[in-house]
């Protein structure tokens, strides 16, 4: 039983298993006709099971198959906010990312994709704010998400083509233990909250809580977003930006306002959601390949039994 309820979509996403997504129900070819749109919403259906980091076949796909629009190309870093509640306030990007993407050094990061989770309390305004972004598009009636949906965002930072896979998830209680099934693996939390609603700004600490037990709270990107500007007078909202960046601040996150409905501040939002996780990805990849360098060192040593050696064994074979 797939869920359509309150969804435009649709196309029935495959059935996670796992961290990666099981082989596709459709023909290829059905597949490769939807992954030629660069932007894909995917409901999850009911019936299925744990699972979360999904996504990574469909992302490959995509990287091979559709070209990044020339609306999603960032040359430079989108800026924060505001700089009181900002995960970083550097004008640029981190000099070894940028000199990595020049020498083509950027290792896997081309080639994946990047699981950014979207919660918070009902009719906040999440479905919307991912709808505005990839769809250009704004629906006034409340069709409450159920379960999970997902969009593939393709980007292209640096030179480097970058995916970011956005779960619109459920604020509904009822439906809540079956969203938080697909928190795990993510790279970036966005939590939401009603610029015009101060009980939805208090509860963001628990949906920071419940999406912390299933990532790793050192390596997440968190960003708190305050929904429905144009609903706010410049007066109100004052008041409750100073509550949101005291927040924000608390969380360790960056504070955003945004309108689904005028699309202020939307695009500047995504595009630093996809700035600051491909720079957080690029930073990983060359951690990870210098250490490979230092500590797998490969030796081939014919006196040896075994021609490939690391040079931490060599060294204790010598040094007892
Ligand atoms: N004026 C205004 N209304 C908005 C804005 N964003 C969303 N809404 C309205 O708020 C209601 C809820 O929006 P949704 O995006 O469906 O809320 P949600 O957070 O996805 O809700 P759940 O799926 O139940 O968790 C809808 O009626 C939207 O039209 C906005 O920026 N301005
Ligand atoms: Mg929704």
């Amino acid at each position: 039983m797939s869920h359509d309820l309150g969804l435009e979509m649709r196309r029935e996403a495959p059935p996670l298993s796992g961290p990666l997504l099981s082989p596709s129900p459709l023909p290829a070819a059905s597949w490769r006709s939807q992954m030629l749109r660069s932007s894909h919403r995917f409901s999850i259906p009911l019936r299925l099971g744990k699972g979360a980091g999904g996504g990574a076949k469909v992302a490959g796909e995509m990287n091979l198959l559709a070209p990044v629009r020339r609306d999603r190309v960032l040359a430079e870093l989108p800026q924060c906010l505001r700089k009181e509640a900002a995960l970083h306030v550097h004008k640029d990007f981190h000099p070894r990312v940028t000199g990595a993407c020049q020498e083509h050094r950027t290792g896997t990061v081309g080639f994946k994709i990047s699981k950014v989770i979207v919660v918070g309390d009902l009719s906040v305004g999440k479905t919307c704010l991912i709808n505005r972004f990839c769809k250009d598009t704004f629906d006034k009636n409340y069709k409450a998400t159920i379960g999970v949906d997902f969009e593939m965002e393709r980007f292209e930072v640096l030179g480097v083509p970058f995916s970011l896979q956005l779960w619109d998830t459920a604020g509904q209680e009822r439906f809540k233990c079956i969203a938080s099934t697909y928190y795990r693996g993510a790279q970036a939390i966005i939590i939401v909250f009603n610029l015009n609603d101060v009980a939805s700004l208090e509860h963001t600490k628990q949906w920071l809580a419940d999406a912390l037990k299933e990532n790793d709270p050192s390596s997440v990107l968190l960003f708190l977003v305050g929904s429905k500007k144009d609903l706010s007078t410049p007066a109100q909202y004052v008041l409750m930006e100073k509550d949101a960046l005291r927040v924000a601040q608390e969380m360790k996150a960056e504070y955003w306002a945004v309108s689904s409905l005028t699309g202020e501040n939307v695009r500047e939002f995504f595009f630093r959601v996809a700035a600051l996780t491909f720079e957080a990805n690029v930073l990983a990849e060359l951690e990870k390949s210098g250490v490979r360098r230092i500590g797998d060192v490969v030796r081939i040593n014919s006196d040896d039994n075994n021609l490939y050696q690391t040079a931490s064994k060599k060294k204790s074979t010598c040094c007892p």
